[in-house]
């Protein structure tokens, strides 16, 4: 994790802690190529516990990407997965740094001449919460500011600006209109400014939770059925972690590998708490 360096604020929502040393990751960020000619480059980011990341996770983007490509004039040029910080205090938690480095290790698998996934560690280094509008807007500092957008692919090294648009399922566009979760300024901001591309879960009614939106926020969400479903969830993962069940082709192999090496999830919590609010354990109850 990088190391902190002073404080700022940004867009009024809250504090954050400017990172030594901190850019954005864009190793496997692709400019348009030329069968892109005339679409608009998209930039997908997932926020989310990621404790730990799973297939489904990765193949969320898969599924938008498809979807973006068949339903819409978008092109997807890259994806994000941006771990929650620490100060999220969810039951379940792993420490943030392991978290980070389940998701690098778990995007590492992809194959070479497909890879666009890559995990940013800015959101998941703050000691304050980020809300999502926050960490959208940061993707679209580092994007659109600092790169100056994505490269048009005419050969020009011309750039043209990107969408930055909110990866999640279904179970996260219901919170929406759960009171007391979002700001009204904040889902305004997200979804009138960026929008979401949204899948579908086991357990919500994603139609249900789409007509409970207001009209003019309902048509900036790409609502995506799942054609092969898939159940998964981190919590099921930790529950197989805690009755030493096998959670092998559910999560990838090397992930597995840093779960066990470093004891993560276990029902005991033989690793002890790293502090009040996220454990080595992984079963931490939210703080108040
Ligand atoms: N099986 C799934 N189908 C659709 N969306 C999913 C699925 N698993 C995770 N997601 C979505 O991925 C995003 C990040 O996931 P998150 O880290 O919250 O995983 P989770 O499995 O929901 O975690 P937990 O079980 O700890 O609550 C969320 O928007 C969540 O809705
Ligand atoms: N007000 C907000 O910005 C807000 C509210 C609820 C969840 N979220 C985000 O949605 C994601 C939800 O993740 P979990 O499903 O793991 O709880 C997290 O990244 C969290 O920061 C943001």
């Amino acid at each position: 994790m990088s190391e902190e360096q002073g404080t700022s604020t940004a867009n009024g929502h809250g504090q954050t802690t400017e990172l030594k040393g901190y850019s954005l990751p864009t190793d496997v960020l692709t400019g348009l190529q030329e069968k892109d000619r005339g679409r608009i480059p998209l930039v997908l980011c997932a926020c989310g516990s990621f404790s730990p990341v799973t297939y489904l996770h990765l193949r969320m983007f898969e599924m938008a990407k498809d979807w973006a490509r068949l339903h819409t004039n978008y092109t997807v040029v890259g994806g994000y997965l941006s771990p929650v910080g620490d100060a999220y205090k969810k039951k379940g938690l792993a420490p943030a740094e392991d978290r980070v480095k389940m998701c690098e290790l778990a995007c590492s698998t992809q194959e070479q001449k497909v890879r666009f996934l890559m995990v940013d560690n800015w959101e998941a280094s703050q000691s304050a919460y980020q809300p999502t509008a926050q960490v959208l807007d940061h993707f679209n500092h580092e994007i659109n500011t600092v790169l100056g957008g994505i490269d048009d692919g005419t050969g020009t090294s011309t750039k043209t600006p990107a969408k930055i648009a909110l990866l999640g399922g279904a179970d996260l566009l219901e919170t929406f209109t759960q009171p007391g979760v979002w700001s009204t300024a904040d889902l305004d901001h997200i979804l009138t400014d960026y929008g979401a591309f949204i899948i579908e879960r086991a357990g919500t009614d994603m139609a249900d939770a789409l007509q409970r939106l207001k009209p003019e926020w309902r048509e900036r969400v790409h609502a995506i059925h799942q054609q092969i479903r898939n159940d998964v969830s981190s919590t099921k993962i930790r529950d197989f972690l805690s009755q030493d069940m096998s959670i092998r082709y559910l999560v990838p192999e090397l992930v597995i590998s840093y779960i066990n090496d470093h004891g993560l999830y276990l029902k005991d919590g033989a690793n002890g708490a790293v502090d009040g609010t996220a454990a080595k354990n992984g079963v931490v109850e939210i703080a108040d």
